[in-house]
């Protein structure tokens, strides 16, 4: 088995006093994430810097009620939820043990603020009631706002976590975010000055 990472110093900055939360949930990720297929052997040494904190630090940018699109092991849908106990996070996710670990997290450690939606997200008939989705290594842009764009209310937004390639994706996508009316498109760094590798975002207004 590969070493788990140590706590850095700076998650308990991110979490402040849902601190205790993010760790049950690392611990829980580390010790069952492989065997359950939900993170794959190279991870647990990476766990808080590359996953739990990546999701995250892109806390403070939700408000109401929010999608995570794709939520798999729980990123960054669960950890928004323990980061936010304010905010009212819907994940979802068509993949039944993926599911069954979303509902064991969200009970064991008492999340009343997580609903758990078994679905993929085009079928997902819920209508354009979330004021934000969020989806993180599900798929490119151009993919990903089809299926996230209407499920958001008109003036809510997309704040999709991304890698290097956002702002590529923004101008492959350029087709379907005019189709699905997102305006604003753009890349945002969050996290600079906290995390030594700082999160990315395409963020983007549904109209
Ligand atoms: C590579 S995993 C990423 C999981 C997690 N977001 C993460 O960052 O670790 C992609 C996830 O998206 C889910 N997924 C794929 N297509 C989807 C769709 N159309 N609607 C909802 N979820 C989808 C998959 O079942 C899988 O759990």
């Amino acid at each position: 088995m590969n070493d788990i990472e140590p706590e850095p110093p700076e998650a308990q900055q991110i979490f402040g006093d849902r601190i205790e939360l993010a760790r049950r949930f690392t611990a829980a990720l580390a010790k069952h994430g492989e065997t359950r297929g939900l993170i794959g052997p190279l991870e647990p040494p990476r766990l808080w810097t590359r996953h739990v904190l990546n999701s995250a630090v892109i806390a403070p940018l939700f408000s109401g009620r929010v999608g995570d699109i794709g939520s798999g092991a729980g990123l960054p849908g669960l950890v928004l939820a323990i980061a936010r106990p304010d905010v009212e996070w819907v994940l979802v996710e068509p993949m039944e043990r993926r599911v069954a670990w979303l509902n064991e997290q969200t009970e064991a450690l008492g999340l009343d603020n997580v609903t758990v939606v078994r679905a993929r997200a085009e079928d997902w008939r819920e209508g354009s009631t979330l004021d934000a989705v969020t989806a993180r290594a599900v798929s490119a842009l151009r993919t990903l706002v089809p299926i996230t764009a209407p499920l958001v209310r008109d003036g809510g937004e997309l704040i999709l976590l991304k890698g290097a390639s956002a702002a590529d994706e923004i101008v492959a996508a350029e087709k379907q975010l005019r189709k699905f009316r997102v305006t604003n498109a753009r890349v945002e760094v969050v996290g600079e000055g906290v995390l030594a590798e700082p999160s990315r975002v395409i963020r983007a207004t549904v109209r």
